[in-house]
């Protein structure tokens, strides 16, 4: 039988920096009889996208997760489209981390792609930031969050490997399966697939069509640490979790997932909660020397009270989220 929900918060924040074209990020904190589950859907999923939020929430509020094989967790720091000497600001202050993820493909006002050597200058600041930091083999991939077609894919891609000292992949560079797998066949840096496992009918087909080395799991949009753990399995391919841009709340879920999977060959994007102005506890999942503890995450008042939403979004969150649970009582718990 479900846990009676004892209560909830919503909590918002600034970024520090414009990130997936938002400056805000916000949410619902559900407590259960296992924990804190974080909802945080964002708000261009509509509610039968975002029940699978719900899910992921419900599983680290009620059940808690399953046993884990490691107690920490090495972490990429996550560099933002911004402009090379915030590159290395972000890069010297990430706790040690000993790879990048960077942004890159960023949609400029205009309608635009950035041009090249923005990304380029950016790219030579994060490896030169790793050199020094003392960490000249710091692994650095990029994230195209599928904005390029398939020839401009190919072409910036080598640069940007050039610029990168060597890239350890690049994530999403084009938007469908099918170009994937024509860049995969294209370039020998390896292609990870993101949205086209967490949005797609049918994750599987990226392994069909041979269209990524890497596969991106986020516990949110997939559903739970539980639901991760089976699609891995049935991938086989080697996954990286990575973060929705949760609270630190969401982001011990991530933990718990990377700390349960049989193996995790690459450090994780779950060093996000440096992108929030307040996170919902006094003890946010910061990484120390590149790593993430695994530990449970509460809310506490004095951090909530700081990350506390205007009216009309608290008043948003908790209509959503009532009416994602009773879709959820609808459909059954079960994916
Ligand atoms: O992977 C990371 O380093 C951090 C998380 C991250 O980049 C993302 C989180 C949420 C939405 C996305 O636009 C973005 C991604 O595409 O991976
Ligand atoms: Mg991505």
């Amino acid at each position: 039988m479900a846990a009676t929900l004892q209560r909830r918060f919503v909590w918002s924040t600034p970024l520090r920096t414009r990130f997936r074209a938002l400056d805000v990020r916000d949410g619902v904190l559900l407590r259960g009889d296992a924990g804190w589950g974080e909802l945080s859907p964002f708000w261009d999923y509509d509610d039968a996208e975002s029940l699978a939020w719900l899910r992921a929430a419900r599983e680290a509020a009620d059940v808690g997760f399953p046993p884990a094989v490691r107690d920490r967790v090495p972490v990429n720091v996550t560099v933002p489209a911004v402009g090379p000497e915030r590159a290395r600001e972000i890069v010297l202050a990430s706790g040690g981390c000993r790879t990048a993820k960077v942004k890159v493909a960023q949609l400029l006002a205009d309608g635009t792609l950035e041009p090249l050597h923005a990304e380029v200058e950016r790219l030579e600041a994060v490896r030169a930031a790793f050199v020094e930091a003392g960490v000249p083999d710091a692994a650095v991939r990029i994230d195209a969050n599928g904005a390029w077609d398939v020839d401009d894919a190919v072409r910036r891609i080598a640069r940007l490997d050039a610029a990168s000292g060597g890239l350890e992949y690049v994530e999403q560079p084009c938007a469908d399966v099918a170009g994937l797998a024509a860049v995969r066949r294209r370039v020998d840096v390896p292609v990870a697939a993101d949205e086209s496992i967490r949005r797609a009918a049918d994750p599987l087909r990226v392994v069909r069509e041979e269209a990524a080395d890497v596969v991106v799991l986020k516990v949110q949009p997939l559903g739970g640490v539980r639901a991760c753990l089976d699609l891995a399995e049935q991938v086989g391919l080697p996954v990286v979790v990575s973060s929705a841009l949760e609270s630190s709340v969401g982001l011990a879920a991530g933990v718990a997932l990377a700390a349960a999977l049989p193996a995790l060959p690459y450090a994780c994007g779950l060093a996000t909660s440096q992108l929030l102005v307040h996170d919902v506890t006094a003890e946010p999942l910061l990484p120390v020397d590149g790593a993430l503890p695994l530990r449970p995450v509460a809310p506490d008042a004095a951090a909530l009270a700081a990350a506390v939403p205007p009216p009309d979004v608290e008043a948003r969150w908790l209509a959503r989220h009532d009416r994602l649970e009773a879709l959820l009582a609808e459909t059954g718990r079960a994916a």
